[in-house]
């Protein structure tokens, strides 16, 4: 399969490198461009295929990811537009906010004829493998779908939604792991407040998540559930818990979830 991703900042760039690393495809099965060469030298040291023309990179792709800013998708996808060949073609947008419907108009022809669309929505985490994409089938057929699926699933976890729950996932995952990274910024610096130094906080408080995600995924408890075992009564978990919720945690997590939606 070839691809061709339309903008290498932090979620084109981190794309392109995720599915060369992911040893599913060849990195000259894979073109970026953007507009300054400057962007490109990375993704060409990898051996990826770069350039300053979407047109150009657009052809021959079997898939067309389109992951500039979202007030530049529609000025990108007119210039694409005219080449595009809709019969073999899959169109991507991984722009936030940008609507199947606006996707559906801004790429439909004069003779009304439109491609395989989707919506994705990873995180940066695609750059290691790890994301967790959101899949909107705008108009894609069982075939389409699939092998959108198995082209993020190559990178991370995927889940088709229906497009209402875009903003959701979006505000979950890609905004969420900023906010995951935020805890890890906070505990660290609680702990070189206790005493370890700014590097050995960090690797403990990696280690730390690293461990509760580990322990939620293999036996699938709540984690309320899991946070009893660490709660002796009347020991020291419970005050730092009802400390925390004093300050007001929970109740931040998810205005900043709802804010972010
Ligand atoms: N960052 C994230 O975690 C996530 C981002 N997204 C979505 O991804 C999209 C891109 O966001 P992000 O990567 O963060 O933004 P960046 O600003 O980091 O990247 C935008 C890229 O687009 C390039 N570009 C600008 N104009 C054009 C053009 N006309 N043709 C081709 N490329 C162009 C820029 O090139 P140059 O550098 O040369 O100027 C740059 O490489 C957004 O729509 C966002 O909503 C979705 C999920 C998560
Ligand atoms: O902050 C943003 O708008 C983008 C979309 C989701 C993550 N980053």
């Amino acid at each position: 399969m070839k691809i061709a991703v339309i903008g290498a900042g932090a979620m084109g760039g981190a794309m392109a490198e995720g599915f060369v690393h992911s040893g599913r495809f060849l990195p000259s099965d894979i073109t970026v461009s953007a507009p300054h060469e400057s962007t490109l030298e990375r993704f060409a040291a990898l051996g990826i295929r770069t350039t300053t023309d979407n047109r150009h990179a657009a052809e021959g792709a079997d898939v067309v990811i389109v992951a500039v800013k979202p007030w530049l998708v529609e000025n990108v996808i007119s210039g694409i537009k005219p080449m595009l060949d809709y019969s073999t073609q899959t169109v991507v947008s991984v722009a936030a906010g940008v609507s199947g419907d606006r996707l559906t108009a801004m790429l439909a022809k004069e003779d009304g004829s439109r491609p395989e669309t989707f919506i994705a929505i990873p995180n940066i985490a695609i750059s290691v493998g790890c994301s967790m994409t959101f899949i909107v089938a705008v108009n894609g057929d069982a075939t389409a779908t699939e092998n959108i699926e198995d082209m993020f699933n190559s990178v991370g976890s995927s889940l088709i939604v229906d497009e209402h729950l875009l903003g959701a996932g979006t505000a979950l995952a890609s905004c969420g792991i900023a906010y995951a990274m935020r805890y890890v910024r906070a505990a660290s610096e609680g702990g070189v407040e206790l005493g370890f130094k700014a590097g050995a906080a960090r690797d403990i408080v990696l280690q730390t998540v690293k461990g509760a995600v580990a322990l939620l995924q293999a036996n699938g408890n709540h984690p309320e559930a899991e946070i009893d075992k660490v709660t002796t009564p009347g020991g020291l978990t419970i005050r730092g818990l009802n400390e925390m919720e004093r300050a007001g945690f929970t109740n931040a997590v998810i205005r900043g979830l709802v804010g972010s939606k």
